[in-house]
């Protein structure tokens, strides 16, 4: 798989198509999208429900296939290649975060941070108490995801997505199951990831977030409705909704 440095984190899309199930059952969740995010960039998804801003992410994270047009990822062609041959490329260049948190409820937040690296073979397993106290869970690395609560269990989730040191860090609603204050504070520590050089496409059903984004697409019917920058992105303790 080949990458160059300069690709690290850029994410090209030329017209995406993706459709589930077949003849009249047949659902274009995907209707023809191009999408250009450079590296270092905080892109917010916006759209109504059914849009595509999940199955948009998915093909980015190499999670699902586009059926029809191009899509590269960290200077890497995925154009047609199916979740199965693409385990290298989201191990090496993707970080997820999900509305649920996704934690494996009998390890500890160190345990779950640390099973993604020893699953990976990327990052430092003894950096894992450091990573999980910068998202600010020193004092909670021994509690298991039901001794924690929703925010905190989103912070375990983002320290796990860190672990591998990812190019790119894809978020599906990750303030939709949390309060404003704990969503806020979340939101802040996506902030402060792309601050630190970290690509970031957070979708998001809540429009008030996308202040935080140096752009924002709005997804309608599969397609890329339209793309606005931000001149100045809020800071993330800023933004209310
Ligand atoms: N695995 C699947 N099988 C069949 N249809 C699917 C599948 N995943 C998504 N779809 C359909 O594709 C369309 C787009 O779904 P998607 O989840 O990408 O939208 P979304 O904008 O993320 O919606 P939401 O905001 O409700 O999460 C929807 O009509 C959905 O029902």
């Amino acid at each position: 798989m080949a990458e160059t440095t300069t690709a690290r984190g850029r994410v090209r899309l030329r017209a995406v198509t993706r459709t589930y199930g077949t003849g009249e059952a047949a659902l274009t969740a995907l209707a023809g999208v191009d999408l250009d995010i450079e590296a270092g960039e905080m892109v917010v998804v916006l759209g109504p429900s059914g849009s595509g801003k999940t199955t948009l992410l998915n093909v980015i994270g190499g999670i699902e296939t586009a059926d029809g047009g191009t899509v590269e990822v960290a200077g890497i062609d995925l154009t047609g290649r199916p979740p199965r041959d693409l385990v290298g490329f989201r191990r090496d260049h993707v970080g997820f975060v999900f509305q649920f948190f996704n934690l494996v409820p009998t390890l500890t937040a160190r345990e779950n941070v640390e099973a993604m690296v020893e699953l990976t073979g990327r990052g430092d397993r003894r950096k894992v108490p450091e990573l999980l106290a910068a998202v600010g869970l020193g004092d909670r690395m021994d509690h298991f995801p039901a001794q924690l609560s929703g925010g905190q269990q989103q912070r375990v989730s983002i320290a796990r997505s860190l672990a591998t040191d990812p190019d790119l860090l894809l978020a599906d609603e990750p303030t939709g199951a949390l309060d404003q204050a704990t969503g806020k504070s979340v939101l802040k520590l996506l902030q402060d990831t792309n601050r630190q050089g970290r690509t970031v496409l957070m979708v998001t059903h809540n429009a008030a977030v996308a202040a935080i984004a140096h752009r924002v697409v709005t997804m309608r019917d599969g397609a890329v409705q339209s793309v606005e920058r931000n001149a100045a992105p809020a800071d993330a303790v800023s933004v209310g909704w």
